[in-house]
């Protein structure tokens, strides 16, 4: 009922838990607070909000336009609807070192597990497209650097994000890796691995957890949580998967309800009244106030 019950702390402790277990631990991305529901009752370990999807639910394009303002604040209302650890994408931290430390501090207050920051300058591209701008090491460590020194939760997890083997190739993602990990990441994303032997190269060069990117219609193969856990991935996450399930769905429905006159054949895939009611809990408000939820819910009534 109405948020989490466990603390943002709590949620950091669990971040670092499933970070140090030997299973793969998997992030679907939420792109509202309430699909958070879905992924924990699904079992899920924690929660993704990406960047790409934040900007996207604005109308933008994923290139940098959204605000620290934003991100926080909707990472927050999305983080205070469930029990599991968040990760959000930071982007390139939102400025300067300096901004990257407010970030990082903003983000904790939102009630985040963790965040990741790339090495990309704006603007900023999705890291599974081509042309991408790379900082230098020394900047990119740097960025690093301000995030675990600005955080006030030493659980609060800080991860690097490299986009270098798009422009460099693999030997100076690698390189780069081990500097962020030096400069205190606790954890590399390695960006747009061709296949599941990078990863695993990558896995071995590190002394800390990887994560893999499972984003559709990108550069790297959709691979198994097996396949990803052989590798030596620690984390997954599946940034965009529910919000492109989410619109491609909308779209057929705008197109029967235009071609039918009438949404009924798209009745049966939608989410029914009963189990909305359920996943936002009508049932738990009733200790309040026993006149919430005192009717009937039909289950099918259009099928
Ligand atoms: C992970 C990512 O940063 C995101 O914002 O979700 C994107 C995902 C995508 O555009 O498919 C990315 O740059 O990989
Ligand atoms: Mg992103």
């Amino acid at each position: 009922m109405l948020y989490t019950t466990v603390t943002p702390a709590e949620k950091r402790e669990r971040f670092r838990e499933l970070l140090a277990a030997p299973e793969i631990a998997r992030f679907p991305g939420a792109f509202t607070p309430l699909s958070t529901k879905l992924i924990q009752e699904q079992g899920f370990e924690g929660v993704y909000i990406s960047g790409g999807v934040l900007a996207n639910e604005l109308g933008l394009p994923d290139i940098g336009l959204t605000t620290l303002t934003e991100v926080a604040t909707r990472a927050g209302q999305i983080a205070r609807s469930t029990d599991l650890p968040c990760l959000v994408d930071a982007d390139t931290g939102f400025g300067e070192p300096m901004n990257v430390a407010r970030t990082v501090q903003e983000l904790e207050d939102a009630g985040l597990a963790g965040c990741h920051i790339e090495d990309q300058f704006n603007p900023k591209r999705c890291g599974h497209l081509d042309g991408k701008n790379v900082v230098d090491t020394a900047t990119a460590t740097k960025r690093i650097k301000a995030a675990v020194e600005a955080r006030r939760d030493p659980n609060f997890v800080v991860m690097a994000r490299t986009d270098l083997r798009g422009v460099d190739g693999l030997d100076a993602a690698i390189d780069r890796a081990k500097a962020l990990a030096d400069a205190g990441a606790d954890v590399i994303f390695p960006e747009a691995m061709a296949d599941l032997s990078e990863f695993e190269r990558m896995a071995e060069a590190l002394d800390v957890p990887i994560l893999a990117n499972m984003t559709e219609f990108g550069k790297s193969q959709l691979f198994t949580t097996q396949q990803l856990h052989g590798a030596g991935v620690s984390m997954i996450i599946y940034p965009v998967s529910l919000q492109r399930q989410a619109l491609g769905a909308m779209e057929r429905l705008l197109t029967t309800i235009r071609e039918d006159g009438t949404q009924q054949a798209q009745v049966e895939n939608m989410l029914t009244r009963k189990r909305l009611y359920e996943l936002v809990d009508y049932n738990g408000y009733n200790q309040f106030d026993s006149g919430v939820f005192n009717f009937e819910v039909p289950e099918t009534p259009d099928a």
